[in-house]
C-alpha cells in the first residue's frame, strides 16, 4: 500500500514509471549558442557510432547503389535469380538495421526488379505508352517550330510579343477552332494558324450551323417522311391499337407525294390502309392549287390538317351512295384510317401498273366504262368532282373492280372551279385509255355532257366553253366568293362537317 500513501505522487498522469523522461531544459539554454554547438557535437558522435556498429556487423556499408548492380552475363536464370535475392535480403537487412536505430526505413524492392517485368504486358499500357510517345514527337515537332520562329524573331525592344501578334493570335484561333470553343467536327489540327477573319467566319457559321441542326432535328421529329411517321402519329396507331381499331401495323404499302399508306390489320382477316399526310410544308405547296390563294391560311401547317378531313368526308359521302372506293373508318389530326382496297395483304394495282398485256379488248373498254360510271356517279350522285383522277388515282381488284381513291381534293359541285377541274379530269382519263388501245371512246365534250348533262358543243374548244359557262352561270351567292374560292370549299365542307358530327354526349347535361 506504499502507493497509497500517496498515488498522485508516482503515476500521477498514468506515465510509466520506467520511461526515459527527455531532460528539462531552460529555454534559455535552447536559445544559447552553446546549447546548439553541445548538440551538433552529440549527433555527429551518434552517427559514428551508428556507422562503426554497421561496420561490425556488415563489413563496408559505403557501398555505392552502382556496386549492388549485377553482372549476369553467362549466368542462367536460376543463377540471376538467386543473386537478385542475396541482393535483396542484404539490403534488407541493412535498412533494418538503419530502422532500428534510426527510425527511418529506405525499402526499395522495385529497384531489384527485372527491368522486363516493371512494365506491363498488357495491350492497353502499351497503347497508351505508344500514344504518349506519339504526342511527344508531335509536340517536340510544334516546339521545335516555335523555337525555329524564335529564332527568327528580330532582337531588341521590338521583339517583344503580344496577344495581338498574328502568329500568336493566329495559333489560339486555331488551338480555340479545332479543340474547345467549336461545335463543328474538325478533325485533328494541333498547331495550324488561323487568321483573325478565318476564326470569326469559322465561329459564326459553327454557332448557326448548330442552330439550324437543333431546328432539323426538331423538324424531323415533327415531319412525316417518306418512309416513317413522326412521334405523334406513332402515339396515335398506339392509341387505335389500344381501342382495338386494329391489332398490327406492319407495313408501308406505298409512298405518294403526299402521303404514307400503311397497312394495318385485325386478327389478320381484315386489312386496313393508313394514310399518314405529310406535314413537311414543301409537300403541302405542291399540293394545294386553290388553298394557296386563301389569305386566311396563315400557318399552312394548320391546314395540313384538313386534307385528312376531307378526304375522310368525301369518302363518307362517296361510300354512303355505294361507290366502289375504300369505307373510311377513322380520322384525326393528319391520319385517315380506310378499308384496304386488295386481296391477301397486297394492295390493288393503279391502272398506271396493270399488266394491260393479259387483257383482252373488251376487258380493258370494260375497264374504262367503269371509270366513266364512277365519274358520271361521283359528279351526279355525290355532287363531286375528284379534280385530281387519272391512272394513278384508280385502283384495279383482282376481280377487274375500279376503285377510287385519294379523293382529298375532290371538291363540291359548288366550287366555282370544278366543271374546269373536271374536264382536266377527263382529258387525262381519255388520254390514258386511248393510250391504252381502247376503241370507240366518246371525246371530251360528249364525256363532259354525260356526266353533267350540259350541252358543250363539239366545234369549240371545250374548256373556253367551260370557263364561259361557269361565267355566265355564277350565283350571286358565288359572286361573293369569286376572288376566294377556297372561302366557299371550306364553308361547304364546315357544314358538311356539322351535319355529319354525332351529337355530344354532354347534350343532355346541357
Ligand atoms: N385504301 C387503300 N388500299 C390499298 N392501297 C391504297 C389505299 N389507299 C392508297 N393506297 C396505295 O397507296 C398509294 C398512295 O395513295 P394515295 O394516292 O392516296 O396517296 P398520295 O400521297 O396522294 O399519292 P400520289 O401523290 O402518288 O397520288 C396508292 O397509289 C395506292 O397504291
Amino acid at each position: 500500500m506504499a502507493n497509497c500513501d500517496n498515488p498522485w505522487k508516482k503515476n500521477a498522469w498514468g506515465k510509466k514509471e520506467d520511461v526515459v523522461e527527455e531532460p528539462v531544459v531552460s529555454f534559455i539554454d535552447v536559445m544559447s549558442e552553446e546549447y546548439i554547438e553541445d548538440m551538433g557535437a552529440q549527433e555527429k558522435l551518434e552517427e559514428e557510432r551508428y556507422m562503426k556498429q554497421l561496420e561490425q556487423m556488415f563489413g563496408d556499408t559505403s557501398t555505392s547503389d552502382d556496386q549492388f548492380s549485377l553482372n549476369t552475363e553467362g549466368m542462367t536464370d536460376e543463377e540471376v535469380a538467386m543473386a537478385l535475392q542475396r541482393h535483396f535480403d542484404r539490403e534488407q537487412d541493412v535498412a533494418r538495421a538503419v530502422a532500428s536505430s534510426s527510425g527511418v526505413v529506405h525499402f526499395a524492392p522495385d529497384r531489384y526488379l527485372p527491368k522486363t517485368l516493371q512494365e506491363t504486358d498488357s495491350e492497353e499500357e502499351d497503347d497508351d505508352a505508344l500514344r504518349q510517345a506519339a504526342t511527344d514527337l508531335l509536340y517536340a515537332k510544334l516546339d521545335a517550330e516555335n523555337a525555329s520562329e524564335t529564332r527568327l524573331r528580330p532582337e531588341g525592344t521590338s521583339a517583344s510579343r503580344t496577344k495581338h501578334d498574328t502568329g500568336v493570335s493566329g495559333r489560339r484561333n486555331a488551338d480555340k477552332t479545332f479543340n474547345d470553343r467549336n461545335t463543328l467536327p474538325t478533325g485533328d489540327m494541333v498547331g495550324d494558324k488561323l487568321n483573325n477573319k478565318v476564326f470569326n467566319k469559322l465561329m459564326a457559321f459553327s454557332k448557326s450551323e448548330s442552330k439550324r441542326q437543333m431546328r432539323q432535328n426538331d423538324k424531323e421529329e415533327k415531319a412525316t417522311t417518306d418512309t416513317s411517321v413522326d412521334n405523334d402519329t406513332r402515339l396515335l396507331l398506339y392509341k387505335w391499337i389500344n381501342q382495338g381499331v386494329f391489332d398490327s401495323v406492319d407495313g408501308i404499302i406505298a409512298t405518294g407525294k403526299e402521303s404514307a399508306v400503311l397497312h394495318a390489320a385485325q386478327h389478320s382477316a381484315t386489312s386496313y390502309a393508313i394514310k399518314v399526310y405529310k406535314t413537311t410544308l414543301s409537300e403541302f405547296k405542291n399540293r394545294s392549287e386553290y388553298v394557296k390563294d386563301d389569305f386566311r391560311f396563315k400557318n399552312p401547317r394548320g391546314v395540313l390538317k384538313i386534307w385528312a378531313e376531307r378526304e375522310f368526308m368525301n369518302l363518307t359521302r362517296m361510300a354512303k351512295h355505294g361507290l366502289p372506293c375504300p369505307q373510311p373508318i377513322k380520322v384525326r389530326r393528319n391520319v385517315l384510317v380506310m378499308s384496304f382496297v386488295g386481296a391477301d395483304g397486297l394492295a390493288a394495282p393503279r391502272l398506271k401498273n396493270v399488266e394491260w398485256e393479259f387483257f383482252t379488248d373488251e376487258e380493258r373498254r370494260a375497264v374504262f366504262e367503269q371509270v366513266q360510271t364512277i365519274m358520271c356517279r361521283m359528279y351526279k350522285e355525290c355532287l363531286l368532282v375528284h379534280a385530281d383522277l387519272s391512272e394513278f388515282n384508280l385502283l384495279l381488284t383482282p376481280d377487274n373492280k375500279v376503285h377510287v381513291i385519294d379523293v382529298s381534293q375532290a371538291m363540291d359541285l359548288s366550287h366555282p372551279r370544278s366543271l374546269q377541274f373536271l374536264t382536266r379530269d377527263i382529258q387525262n382519263v381519255i388520254a390514258f385509255f386511248t393510250r391504252l388501245g381502247v376503241q370507240n371512246l366518246p371525246t371530251h365534250v360528249q364525256l363532259f355532257n354525260l356526266i353533267t348533262d350540259l350541252e358543250m358543243v363539239e366545234d369549240h374548244d371545250l374548256l373556253v366553253q367551260v370557263e364561259q359557262f361557269s361565267e355566265e352561270n355564277r350565283s350571286a351567292d358565288l359572286r361573293h366568293d369569286k376572288s376566294r374560292p377556297a372561302d366557299m370549299e371550306l364553308k361547304k365542307y364546315s357544314e358538311e362537317k356539322k351535319a355529319n358530327r354525332e351529337p355530344s354526349p354532354a347534350r343532355e347535361y346541357n
